[in-house]
């Protein structure tokens, strides 16, 4: 079953069209959100969460049609932008958010406050980028969502509360069968806990794969310049050279390499060099 789907969403702003979107979020994994500055993460989710109106296409959450109450129901959302609650303290915000959630747990909300060591009668304005991350987490995970959303979450963390974050999201998933979407750069953090990739690029889904299936698609070939000649340059997804020697991705069978094994180092690539290599081949 899929928490979400998107079909042929399209959306026009300004100067940035995205679309037509086409991808799904299985439920009970971590799919990762990937995608350089700018290629339109934020405006997926917002899209997602029913902030942004779609110019064309469908969006299912749970099966129903995105605007559906229910299913919204069924969503924590985290994100740092907390600045329509500046003047609120968590005691206030705890007041105004508690009754819109069917499933609002005060057990979990006492739970959250002390683990992430939240100032409950502070302004909200008063906070580190970090602590609001910890604010919309808190708020979040308190109404028991199925289906967990975050848009760079990790961004503003250390990465003490970061890895403690991203071993809080295992568990979720492990123990409660959370279904969590996670957007972001830092994709060493996917490397570690994502079960699916999604990767976005210039509004397009370049493309959608398991991490079992990217470890065993994608590698790094490195050897030297004079290697290179028009039919190996092809075979390659993206290809840096300098004068003496030259990292590729490449995508496919490794033994393909085999008998020129004297002559290159092959590994496999991680998250980063992926999107690195399939955003150059794109320029
Ligand atoms: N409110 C807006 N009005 C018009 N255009 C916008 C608006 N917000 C974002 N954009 C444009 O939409 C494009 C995609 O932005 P978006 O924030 O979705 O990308 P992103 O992948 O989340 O980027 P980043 O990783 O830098 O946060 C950009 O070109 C941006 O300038």
């Amino acid at each position: 079953m899929n928490v979400v789907e998107f079909h042929n969403v399209s959306k026009k702003r300004k100067d940035f069209n995205i679309g037509k979107l086409n991808f799904m979020i299985p439920q009970g994994f971590i799919t990762g959100f990937i995608g350089p500055n700018g290629s339109g993460k934020t405006t997926t989710i917002q899209m997602m969460m029913d902030l942004l109106k779609i110019d064309e296409g469908e969006i299912y959450l749970f099966g129903h049609p995105h605007k559906d109450y229910h299913s919204k129901q069924k969503v924590g959302f985290v994100y740092d932008d907390l600045y329509m609650y500046d003047d609120f303290t968590i005691k206030k915000m705890r007041a105004f958010i508690a009754p819109l959630y069917q499933n609002w747990n005060e057990e979990l909300f006492e739970k959250y406050l002390q683990k992430f060591n939240l100032p409950y009668k502070k302004k909200l304005k008063q906070f580190s980028k970090g602590m609001k991350v910890k604010c919309s987490l808190l708020f979040a995970l308190t109404h028991q969502p199925e289906f967990i959303v975050m848009d760079e979450p990790t961004a503003g963390l250390d990465p003490i509360f970061r890895r403690e974050l991203l071993e809080l999201l295992q568990e979720l998933m492990v123990n409660e069968r959370q279904t969590i979407f996670l957007s972001t750069h830092i994709t060493t953090d996917l490397d570690k806990i994502a079960d699916h990739i999604i990767f976005i690029h210039e509004g397009e889904i370049l493309f959608q794969k398991t991490m079992e299936d990217i470890r065993e698609q994608y590698f790094i070939i490195k050897g030297k310049a004079d290697f290179i000649d028009a039919d190996i340059r092809s075979l390659f997804v993206g290809l840096q050279e300098t004068e003496i020697g030259f990292t590729a991705l490449f995508e496919g069978d490794p033994s393909l390499f085999a008998e020129f094994r004297d002559d290159v180092v092959i590994e496999k690539a991680t998250l980063e060099d992926i999107m690195y290599f399939f955003v150059k081949k794109e320029e």
